[in-house]
C-alpha cells in the first residue's frame, strides 16, 4: 500500500468508528470511502447491525465483497451517517465528482444526519480552485459547454482512460470538468450551476461537511467546519 493510501485507510477507519448500531449509512465513492466500507465490512463481520446505501457502483461493488448489507433511500426512514471522499476541501465547502459520482453523492450525503468527509492531507486546501465536474445530458453537452463559459469557466470533457471516447456517468451521462479558477463563493457558484438546463448534478458541494477526517503520518485530524 502506498504511502497515501495508508494516509486514506486511517481516515477512512476513523469515520468507519463512528457508526452505530442499527444506522443506514451513505457509502461514498473514490479511493479514500473505500477504505471507509472496509472497514464498515471488518464491523459487520465483527456483529455491527448497518445497512448502506451506495452511491456509485464501486461502492456497491465493494459492499458486497465487504459484507456490508445494501439498502436503498426508499427503504429507509432516516440516513444517519454519510462517508464520503472529496477532490477538495475548505472548511464545509467540497469539490466532488473526481470519480464522476457526484450527483448519487450529492443527494445521499445531502440527506444524511451527519456526513462525514475522509481525505489524505493533500485535499485541503485555503481556497477552492479545483476544477468542478459536470454531469450534462448527453444532447446537452453543447450548450451546457456555452453556458458554463459564459459563467467564467472553461469546460472540458472528461475522457475514457481505458476506452476510446469520453468518460460515461453510472446514470448513462457525460462530465465536463469546468475550470473557473478560484471559486471565491461556492455557495453562489453552485446556485449559477444549479440553474443551468441539461446539467443534472455537478460538484460543488456548498456548505455540506459536518465533520473531516484526515488522515496524517501521526494519527487523525478531525475538524467541525
Ligand atoms: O466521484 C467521486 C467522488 O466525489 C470521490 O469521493 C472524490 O473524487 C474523491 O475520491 P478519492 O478519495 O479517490 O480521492
Amino acid at each position: 500500500m502506498s504511502d497515501t493510501q495508508a494516509l486514506k485507510r486511517r481516515a477512512g477507519e476513523s469515520a468507519a468508528n463512528l457508526v452505530e448500531d442499527g444506522m443506514v449509512v451513505g457509502l461514498g465513492t473514490g479511493s479514500t470511502a473505500a477504505e471507509a466500507i472496509r472497514a464498515l465490512g471488518d464491523r459487520v463481520d465483527a456483529g455491527l447491525d448497518i445497512a448502506g446505501v451506495p452511491t456509485s457502483y464501486q461502492s456497491r461493488e465493494l459492499a458486497r465483497e465487504a459484507g456490508v448489507p445494501l439498502t436503498t433511500l426508499a427503504d429507509v426512514d432516516t440516513l444517519g451517517i454519510a462517508i464520503d471522499g472529496a477532490d477538495q476541501i475548505v472548511g464545509a465547502d467540497l469539490v466532488k465528482g473526481g470519480g464522476a459520482a457526484h450527483a448519487r453523492e450529492k443527494y445521499v450525503d445531502a440527506a444524511a444526519e451527519r456526513f462525514v468527509v475522509v481525505a489524505d492531507p493533500s485535499k485541503t486546501a485555503s481556497v477552492l480552485d479545483h476544477p468542478v465536474p459536470v454531469e450534462v445530458l448527453p444532447d446537452a453537452k453543447p450548450v451546457v459547454a456555452d453556458t458554463v463559459r459564459n459563467l467564467g469557466a472553461e469546460p472540458s470533457l472528461r475522457e475514457a482512460e481505458r476506452k476510446d471516447g469520453p468518460v460515461v456517468t453510472d446514470n448513462g451521462n457525460l462530465v465536463l470538468d469546468c475550470d473557473f479558477g478560484e471559486l471565491p463563493n461556492p455557495g453562489a457558484t453552485a446556485l449559477d450551476l444549479d440553474a443551468v438546463p441539461g446539467i443534472v448534478e455537478h460538484g460543488v458541494f456548498p456548505s455540506m461537511a459536518d465533520e473531516v477526517h484526515v488522515g496524517t503520518e501521526d494519527g487523525v485530524t478531525v475538524e467541525y467546519p
